[in-house]
């Protein structure tokens, strides 16, 4: 019997989705493996649609790490600093070719303060994203340490990277450029791969906010004054909280998920294979 409510909709993969720069990827491949592809379809996936993967987010403190999370998961922004004291998390449901999978996503404190409560909870990551902000260099250099005290607590051969530039509204294209290129250089350094978010706002939701602040006369008037195209619109305001989808925060947590639940698949495969030595092992093929 199924107890857990069906996935939401908007929280299924049927494709992989793509890197954002291809110079900094884990992989650069159009699918998801043959191998994952065929043993989903061949519903030979074991444990791993029970199974819940661990994913933590660290980085220094005021970088954007719980307005990230809550801009996916609950599709909020606060613009004011609320500091994670510890540690907080969410849980994600997702379903990746027709195979149900789970992220716990696990937001850590950024305040030196409160390091050694959130530190504890680093063990057991399937997935680290280390977050830093893209205006700011030396939460770009502090991002050495955040990932070698995460990996004290897990198994490098065993977990998936990801370094995040945040707040990527607040930079001017040619302060962008710069420091990409100084993220990817360190990317391809720390084997992770590259994304640039912003959790408040991004180019492509200005004129669906437009439409959707039409039929919703509720909607915050803060998103629409912080929005770049629609800056003009001057109003009181009643509530700090904006209902915008931020710019690749969707696309980037969708690729931890595909990406997560692949070597999810795989190690559950070689496990299975390892557990059926001299049975004829079937070889899946592209296609
Ligand atoms: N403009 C802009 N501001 C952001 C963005 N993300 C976060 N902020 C702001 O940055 C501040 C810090 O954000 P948080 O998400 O609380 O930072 P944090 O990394 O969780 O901080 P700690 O919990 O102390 O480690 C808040 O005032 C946010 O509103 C963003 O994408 N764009
Ligand atoms: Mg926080």
């Amino acid at each position: 019997m199924n107890i857990l409510a069906p996935v939401r909709r908007d929280r299924i993969l049927a494709e992989l989705p793509q890197c954002l720069r291809k110079e900094a990827a884990l992989h650069v491949h159009k699918d998801f493996h043959p191998r994952v592809t065929c043993a989903c379809q061949e519903h030979r996936t074991g444990t791993v649609g029970f199974k819940i993967s661990k994913v933590i987010v660290v980085g220094d403190l005021s970088v954007g790490k719980t307005c990230l999370i809550n801009r996916f998961c609950k599709d909020t922004f606060d613009k004011n600093y609320k500091a994670t004291i510890g540690v907080d998390f969410e849980m994600e449901r997702f379903e990746v070719l027709g195979v149900p999978f789970s992220l716990q996503l696990w937001d850590t404190a950024g305040q030196e303060r409160f390091k050694c409560i959130a530190s504890t909870y680093y063990r057991g990551a399937q997935a680290i994203i280390i977050v830093f902000n893209l205006n700011d260099v030396a939460s770009l250099e502090h991002t050495r340490q955040w990932l070698a005290d995460a990996l004290k607590e897990n198994d490098p051969a065993n977990v998936l990277l990801f370094l995040v530039g945040s707040k990527k509204d607040l930079s001017t294209p040619a302060q962008y450029v710069l420091m990409e290129k100084d993220a990817l250089k360190l990317a391809q350094e720390l084997k992770a791969e590259y994304w640039a978010v912003s959790s408040l706002t991004g180019e492509s939701e200005a004129s669906g906010l437009l439409q959707r602040h039409a039929c919703l006369p509720g909607l915050s008037l803060l998103s629409l004054q912080l929005c770049p195209m629609t800056r003009g619109l001057e109003r009181p305001l009643s509530t700090h909280l904006l209902h915008v989808s931020g710019e690749n925060v969707r696309e980037f947590f969708f690729r931890v998920a595909a990406l997560t639940f692949e070597a999810n698949v795989l190690a559950e495969l070689e496990k299975s294979g390892a557990r059926r030595i001299g049975d004829v092992v079937r070889e899946c093929l592209p296609g």
